[in-house]
């Protein structure tokens, strides 16, 4: 390499003056100007080709793995000092969960660094390998935690087995939501990108005479929480998992932040301070940061009108959900009240 670097790095003979004096060269000079003259053609043959001058010819860029051109913009971190690491903390659901409101939220924290695409990497993107991964990463400094958000992991039948492989010890997070509101919501997004879709009453229904909910639909099958719980639990101790109510999220965010952090490892600092009420948005927002940026709140995908569902579909689909729910809270240990709720928005 060092000898590369020599050969390459040494200025070229002029052109055109191989000898000095007349035609009398010496062989061993005519051989060193010949080798001068094939290297300032391959150069400038590189160079034309798109080539950043000698050290692109003494050291060509390693075949790194690329990130969708989305993810390369990576976050204002990325030129700063540190280095990138594999995530140590996930959120891996649920979809419609409330996964952006706290991944941007725990971004407030001064030891967190967090990619703010989707990464998916334990779903689609698995056959890349971990160094396309580390190198979609932000870089951290040590003692930063680094993190990343991908609501389809929940669901995904490889994602413990295959987080679990890159470190066992990855500290989970999942943000769930009333499993009805949360289908609803689900389909509104669909509805927005598909408006030709058929109405969620339909959609709902394998028989809707027979009452027979249609648990293949994604929309519904994602909110069997307990199902998909029992998959991560193949692999991770539930001490290993935290789950972050998304109704609460909302209507008491510093709240659920410190559970956050304090299952992070994290000093409490983002608090209420933090946070203000929006009253157009008609949700919590991270107030503006000290480096003068505008106040942030999510963007018009978060915080859609759902529309309004059959009371009866409703109510059947609450009465589906109720014995999974009830599984849920007791291997969570946690009640997340659901039942309780009288409407659903
Ligand atoms: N602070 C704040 N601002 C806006 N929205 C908030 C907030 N906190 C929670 N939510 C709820 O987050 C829901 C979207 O969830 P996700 O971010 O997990 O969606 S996604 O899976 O990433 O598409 C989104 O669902 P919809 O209301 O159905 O759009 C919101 O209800």
């Amino acid at each position: 390499r060092g000898e590369e670097r020599g050969a390459a790095m040494s200025p070229p003979a002029q052109p055109g003056v191989p000898g000095g004096r007349g035609s009398k060269v010496p062989p061993a000079r005519k051989l060193l100007c010949m080798c001068s003259l094939s290297l300032c053609l391959t150069y400038l043959c590189y160079s034309l080709m798109g080539g950043t001058g000698p050290a692109a010819l003494r050291s060509p860029p390693p075949p790194a793995p690329r990130a969708p051109r989305r993810l390369r913009r990576g976050p204002p971190t990325a030129a700063g000092p540190g280095r990138r690491r594999l995530p140590q903390a996930l959120i891996i659901g649920v979809k419609k969960g409330g996964t952006r409101a706290l991944l941007e939220a725990i971004r407030a924290h001064p030891d967190v660094r967090a990619v703010g695409t989707e990464p998916h990497f334990f779903d689609r993107n698995y056959e890349k390998g971990l160094e396309w991964y580390r190198n979609v990463m932000p870089k951290t400094l040590d003692g930063q935690i680094t993190m990343e958000k991908t609501p389809s992991y929940f669901v995904t039948n490889e994602a413990p087995r295959r987080i679990h492989s890159m470190a066992k010890d990855t500290k989970l997070i999942v943000v769930v939501r009333n499993p009805v509101t949360r289908a609803i919501s689900d389909y509104t997004q669909t509805l927005s990108k598909k408006p030709e879709i058929p109405t969620f009453e339909v959609l709902a229904f394998k028989n809707r005479t027979l009452g027979l909910i249609d648990a293949s639909w994604s929309a519904i099958r994602i909110g069997i929480y307990a199902l998909h719980l029992e998959n991560w639990l193949q692999y991770f101790p539930l001490s290993q998992i935290l789950f972050v109510s998304g109704e609460r999220l909302i209507t008491d965010p510093a709240g659920e932040m410190a559970k956050v952090q304090d299952f992070l490892g994290l000093k409490r600092i983002v608090t209420e301070k933090h946070f203000y009420f929006n009253k157009t948005k008609g949700f919590p927002c991270l107030k503006k940061p000290e480096d003068s940026s505008a106040p942030r709140c999510l963007g018009k995908s978060k915080g859609r009108t759902h529309p309004k569902i059959d009371p009866d579909v409703i109510h059947r689909l609450r009465k589906f959900y109720k014995p999974f729910n009830v599984m849920f809270y007791q291997m969570t240990g946690q009640d997340f009240q659901w039942e309780q709720e009288e409407s659903d928005k």
